[in-house]
């Protein structure tokens, strides 16, 4: 409309601004353009303008990149309906109910014109749209498979405020309501659900879920930023949490997704924290009476049994699980330590600076300078969360870190040890001093070469905590197994525990097993 004013202005105000002659040569060039956008269809204009739009103009607000996807996927997921190619969908459910749908069945799917004759342009890679194990390996049908199975026996009746759904077999037509609900979820749980915490990318908040007819508690983790990045770093935690399995990593309960925009991962609740443990003088009775006493002479010893445990457990994966820090470490009511947050897991033979690294303190000092990533560099965050809990001191995120270790270290560790082991004896806390001399500060020695390994971490560990057993109870006489016979037994009883046994217990277990056995 615009345009057609400008030009019959243009045309009538030529005349007072050329010469005749000139005029006359004027008006039917100017005509032309004039006459031209009245002979072409509507439908062709209006493709003109908006791709020229696009490719010419700078928007004040260029479409987010998730909205254009949306657009996509739910191009491609008509267009893979008739097609009855799996996308992310449950494979029965794709295929159009014919009868009631003969009439789009035959005419096929037009893509939407702002998309028309520019497919391609912005992602010609649709891989990222299909569901993939966490390191994108070729397993894609075996994950989508074995998705299916699970989202029909995930059991997800929601209660009033959580009512996560699954976007398999959803059709194209439910993708947008979906997307809608899962949106009004998160908003709603923004303005109304206790907020657990937050972090770098993640908001946590607590709801309840409906499992196999029991209510349980359940941190539901959303994006921060709703954008594409958000989406695919809290898609990435959901990947790796659904392809691990150890007690000493947190559930993924369930999720709900639309599978491009929105996402919610239902996690196991885990209401207490480790940095509690860290900085309470006077531990609560509620942290004291856990299960297995974590604040007990054998409890805190076995704290770090654990978390050996799922650390071992990632390595033999290859994994290093690079924020191993305070804030990452939580315990179920009953006391069962837990890693949460696998938002970044690196391969153990990752190199290159990682972004950020270099003030993350908890990190070794070779990661933070951006050399490879061994399992020696996950043993220095190993020891400094030793250090921290046994020195009552938080200082993970002090540049200071390593000044701190430095200067501690030829001390006197009894004079260091906290209160709490101070009180449980002249040799409870020598052991514990043990710990810190012959663990936790060689973990945190600033050249990788120097640190203990994975295994000498453990032996260490089991002759001490054997040492502790029998000051606490002398009448008790274990039968003597070699570290690897303990080591292999427990590797081998750990896929019949459903619930996470804290590991010395498992070990006392065993060696009580054992020692019947040879009488
Ligand atoms: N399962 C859980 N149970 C209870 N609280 C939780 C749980 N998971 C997370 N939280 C709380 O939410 C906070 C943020 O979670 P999380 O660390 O996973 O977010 P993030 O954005 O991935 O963090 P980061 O910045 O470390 O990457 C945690 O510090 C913790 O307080």
């Amino acid at each position: 409309m615009l345009f057609e004013w400008t030009v019959s202005l243009a045309i009538i105000f030529s005349g007072s601004l050329f010469p005749v002659e000139e005029k006359r040569m004027l008006e039917p060039m100017l005509l032309l353009p004039f006459v031209y956008i009245h002979s072409i269809p509507e439908k062709v204009h209006q493709v003109v303008i908006d791709t020229t739009d696009l490719d010419y103009f700078q928007e004040p607000e260029l479409p987010s990149e998730d909205e254009v996807l949306i657009d996509y996927e739910k191009v491609l997921q008509e267009h893979w309906k008739y097609q009855s190619t799996p996308l992310n969908l449950n494979h029965e459910s794709q295929l159009p109910d014919q009868d009631q749908d003969e009439e789009s069945w035959k005419k096929g799917l037009s893509a939407p014109a702002r998309l028309s004759g520019m497919g391609g342009l912005w992602f010609p890679d649709f891989s990222h749209l299909l569901r993939q194990s966490p390191d994108g390996e070729q397993n894609n049908e075996d994950t989508k498979a074995e998705e299916n199975t699970e989202n029909k026996q995930e059991e997800s009746a929601a209660g009033e405020e959580t009512q996560p759904e699954e976007n398999s077999g959803q059709s194209s037509v439910d993708t947008a309501s979906l997307s809608t609900k899962v949106a009004t979820r998160i908003s709603q749980m923004r303005s109304t659900a206790k907020r657990l915490g937050s972090g770098c990318y993640g908001e946590v908040f607590l709801g309840t879920l409906n499992q196999n007819g029991e209510r349980i508690r359940t941190a539901a983790k959303i994006m921060k930023s709703q954008d594409r990045r958000g989406f695919h770093n809290l898609d990435r935690e959901r990947r790796w949490l659904k392809a691990l399995d150890h007690p000493g990593v947190v559930k993924l309960i369930t999720y709900e997704s639309d599978g491009v925009r929105n996402l919610v991962i239902y996690l196991e609740y885990l209401p207490y924290d480790y940095y509690q443990l860290i900085v309470s003088k006077e531990p609560t009775q509620e942290l004291k009476g856990l299960n297995g006493n974590v604040l007990s002479e054998q409890g805190l010893i076995n704290i770090f049994f654990c978390l050996h445990e799922v650390l071992e457990y990632l390595h033999q994966q290859n994994i290093i699980y690079f924020d191993l820090h305070s804030g990452n470490l939580r315990f179920t009511e009953s006391g069962t330590l837990k890693l949460i947050d696998f938002g970044v897991l690196l391969r153990c033979d990752n190199k290159g600076v990682l972004p950020g690294a270099e003030n993350c303190y908890h990190l070794a000092p070779e990661i933070r300078a951006g050399k490879e990533v061994t399992i020696k560099g996950q043993l220095f965050s190993f020891g400094l969360l030793m250090i921290q809990l046994l020195h009552n001191k938080h200082i993970e995120k002090s540049p200071e870190v390593q000044k701190y270790i430095d200067a501690r270290r030829p001390m006197d560790q009894s004079e260091l040890l906290r209160k709490l082991v101070i009180c449980w004896g002249a040799e409870i806390t020598s052991e514990y001093e043990s710990l810190l001399d012959e663990i936790a500060f060689p973990c945190c020695e600033s050249d990788p070469d120097d640190r203990p390994d994975f295994d000498s971490v453990f032996t260490t560990l089991n002759s001490i905590a054997k040492a502790i057993d029998r000051i606490m109870d002398p009448e008790y006489e274990p039968a003597e197994l070699k570290d690897h016979e303990v080591k292999t037994i427990i590797e081998g009883h750990k896929k019949d525990v459903n619930d996470f046994q804290p590991a010395k217990k498992q070990r006392l277990e065993h060696d009580q097993v054992a020692s019947g056995s040879q009488n």
